[in-house]
């Protein structure tokens, strides 16, 4: 008889880059950033089965993105060569995050089946090897397997803990799609602010070294960055397309989201340093 396995549902949280310096480029191409990531208590659901079979099923289809590309899949087949004996899982992913938003969702969704599946096939890799195998998936991937809020250095795999205020954050997609790799080859994108020397607690008195080439690129997002800017100073997250403002309730983040012209889309989420997939991988066996 086979064995039928529970489901587990997991969050894959958003994030936020509360500024972002591009400090050099690299030879191979890829720019040496230094960012402040925060989590948001925010995200996409995933749903994980073990199965008998060695299979790896995937649902629903991304528009717009084949199997082999969706970083799920990627990432399940990456854990694969460790499993000890041939077991299968089938993933239910939940999508509320915008895709090409700068929230991270597809490298939070790669973050969060590597760290159930390290769980739910036995493993055992360390936090760290697992943070190596996702570098491979995304620069945003290790982030999102650690957890915890940090200053990230490198191509974002060098952390150290921060702990910026968990402050409330209207967040809004102006509706565009921007391709990080466009920007990042951009000529006109600035790449030496020097390093930071301080301390980085007034993380506001920081910038995103994209911002101003993503406003120029898209005009969508300069003109959503503007209607923020009605309520509270706003920045571009990653290489956009989202933008954001904190705010110090909940009901002040509500009250300025109830304002959004019907042209975006937003949420507001509060900002964690420690992200939700940590404690709740504490159901997995
Ligand atoms: C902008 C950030 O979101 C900040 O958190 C990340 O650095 C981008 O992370 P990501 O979306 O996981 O990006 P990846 O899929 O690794 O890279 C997409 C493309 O962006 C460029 N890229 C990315 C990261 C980086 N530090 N330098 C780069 O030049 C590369 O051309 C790469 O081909
Ligand atoms: N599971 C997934 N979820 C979202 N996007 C995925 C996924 N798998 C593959 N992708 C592809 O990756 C691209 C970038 O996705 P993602 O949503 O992580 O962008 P982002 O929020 O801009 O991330 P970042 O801030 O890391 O640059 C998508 O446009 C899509 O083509």
């Amino acid at each position: 008889m086979t064995r039928i396995y529970p489901i587990y549902t997991l969050p894959a949280p958003a994030k936020l880059n509360l500024f972002l310096h591009i400090t050099g480029r690299r030879h191979d191409g890829y720019h040496e950033l230094e960012t402040l990531f925060q989590f948001l208590d925010y995200g996409d659901e995933l749903s994980f089965q073990v199965l008998a079979d060695d299979v790896v099923e995937v649902t629903p289809e991304l528009p717009e993105v084949p199997l082999e590309s969706h970083l799920v899949y990627r990432a399940a087949q990456l854990l694969r060569p460790y499993r000890k004996q041939p077991q299968g899982v089938r993933i239910h992913v939940d999508k509320h995050l915008p895709m090409g938003g700068g929230v991270g969702g597809g490298s939070s969704n790669a973050a969060t089946t590597l760290l159930a599946l390290n769980r739910l096939w036995q493993l055992g890799l360390s936090t760290e090897e697992l943070a190596d195998l996702g570098l491979s998936l995304g620069a945003d991937v290790p982030i999102f397997v650690h957890g915890h809020a940090a200053l990230a250095r490198g191509v974002g795999e060098h952390f150290t803990p921060a702990f910026p205020e968990q402050a409330w954050y209207v967040v809004v997609h102006p509706g565009v799609h921007v391709s990080t790799a466009e920007i990042f080859q951009h000529p006109d994108l600035p790449r030496n602010t020097p390093p930071i020397q301080g301390p980085i607690e007034n993380w506001q008195s920081f910038h995103n070294d994209c911002e101003n080439l993503v406003c120029s690129v898209y005009p969508q997002v300069a003109s959503a960055r503007q209607w923020l800017l009605n309520y509270a100073p706003s920045r571009l997250t990653g290489t956009g397309a989202c933008v954001f403002a904190s705010f110090s309730t909940k009901t002040a983040a509500q009250q300025a989201l109830h304002a959004l012209p019907d042209s975006y889309r937003g949420f507001v989420a509060r900002g964690v340093n420690q992200s939700p997939v940590l404690s709740a991988l504490k159901q997995l066996p």
